[in-house]
């Protein structure tokens, strides 16, 4: 039987396809591309394939709560690996509709009637949005990659995507405007869950994610379970309150810590916190590898 291991992401021409591209350069692993994120997690969570990509925050738009309250609510699937990538979004569309000459560089704003593209990507571009396009109507879509493939479908309605260079080339489209994001550095970081092991020789820093519930009523619980980790001098590079689903006011705190689980501390550290009548899930221990140019 093949080793090979299947790797469920978004849609071919997105920007999780470009990372995963990256993560795995060199490696023989299959991609299985999916319409929507929860059709990535349910093919890992089905055994269709062994790890889902998954992107956890950006830059400019911050973490990406539907993705972590999947990954929290609706599978078990370990975090095995992060990676960061820079998230580049264009404005696509074709040119001989879009300009008077035909020159994508020369796009004219009013006969952009409409432009499309993800939520999260659309969040990373609306200070072009508001300069350059104040009268084009928004819509959001699946992926930055089904949002050119539309634009594609629909021609001459004045629609234009903001997408990848990729899937402007797949779909035969024009780059009117290259890197439209509202801040340069626009990096995302994503996630490898999955039942599957994960090996990288090459990483050197660790992380592990927890999910605390603090007990009710106990004034101060969550300046102990921070306590537990500052006495010790271990850093947590994020900390966010994200609702239980079960009662309005009820959150949990899902943390990354610096360190792997297995390091000395880490095990005291949370037991002190179970200690106080916390609850720890533990998301997963895993590599985190830093983005080297190509
Ligand atoms: O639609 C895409 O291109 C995706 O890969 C999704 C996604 C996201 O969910 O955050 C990934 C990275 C970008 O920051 C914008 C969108």
């Amino acid at each position: 039987m093949s080793s090979r291991k299947k790797v469920a992401l978004l849609p071919r021409g997105t920007v999780s396809d470009e990372a995963v591209r990256y993560m795995f350069r060199g490696q023989d692993v299959e991609f299985v591309y999916c319409k929507m994120i929860a059709d990535v997690f349910q093919s890992t969570a089905n055994g269709h394939t062994d790890w889902s990509v998954i992107p956890i925050e950006n830059t400019i738009d911050g973490s990406v709560n539907l993705h972590i309250d999947w990954l929290v609510h609706e599978v078990d699937l370990p975090i095995r690996a992060e990676w960061v990538f820079p998230s580049i979004q264009n404005l696509i569309g074709d040119a001989s509709e879009l300009s008077s000459d035909g020159n994508p560089a020369h796009w004219e704003a009013d006969k952009i009637k409409k432009v499309m593209s993800h939520p999260v990507a659309m969040a990373q571009c609306l200070q072009f949005v508001r300069s350059r396009l104040p009268h084009a109507e928004l819509e959001t879509l699946n992926s930055t990659a089904e949002a050119v493939r539309t634009v594609k479908s629909n021609p001459g309605k004045g629609w234009a995507a903001f997408g990848t260079k990729l899937a402007a080339a797949d779909m035969e489209l024009d780059v009117l405007e290259e890197g439209v994001t509202d801040h340069d550095n626009n990096f995302t970081r994503f996630l490898l869950v999955g039942n599957a092991p994960y090996e990288n020789a090459t990483a050197t820093t660790y992380k592990t994610s927890i999910l605390v519930t603090l007990p009710e009523d106990y004034p101060g619980a969550l300046h102990q379970v921070l306590s537990a980790f500052a006495w010790r001098r271990i850093n947590l590079s994020k900390i966010e309150s994200r609702p239980t689903k079960k009662k309005l006011g009820s959150y949990y705190f899902y943390i990354d810590v610096e360190l792997a689980l297995d390091t000395v501390l880490m095990p005291a550290a949370i037991a002190e916190i179970e200690a106080i009548g916390c609850q720890v899930r533990l998301l997963g221990s895993y590599p985190s590898l830093p983005y080297e140019q190509t």
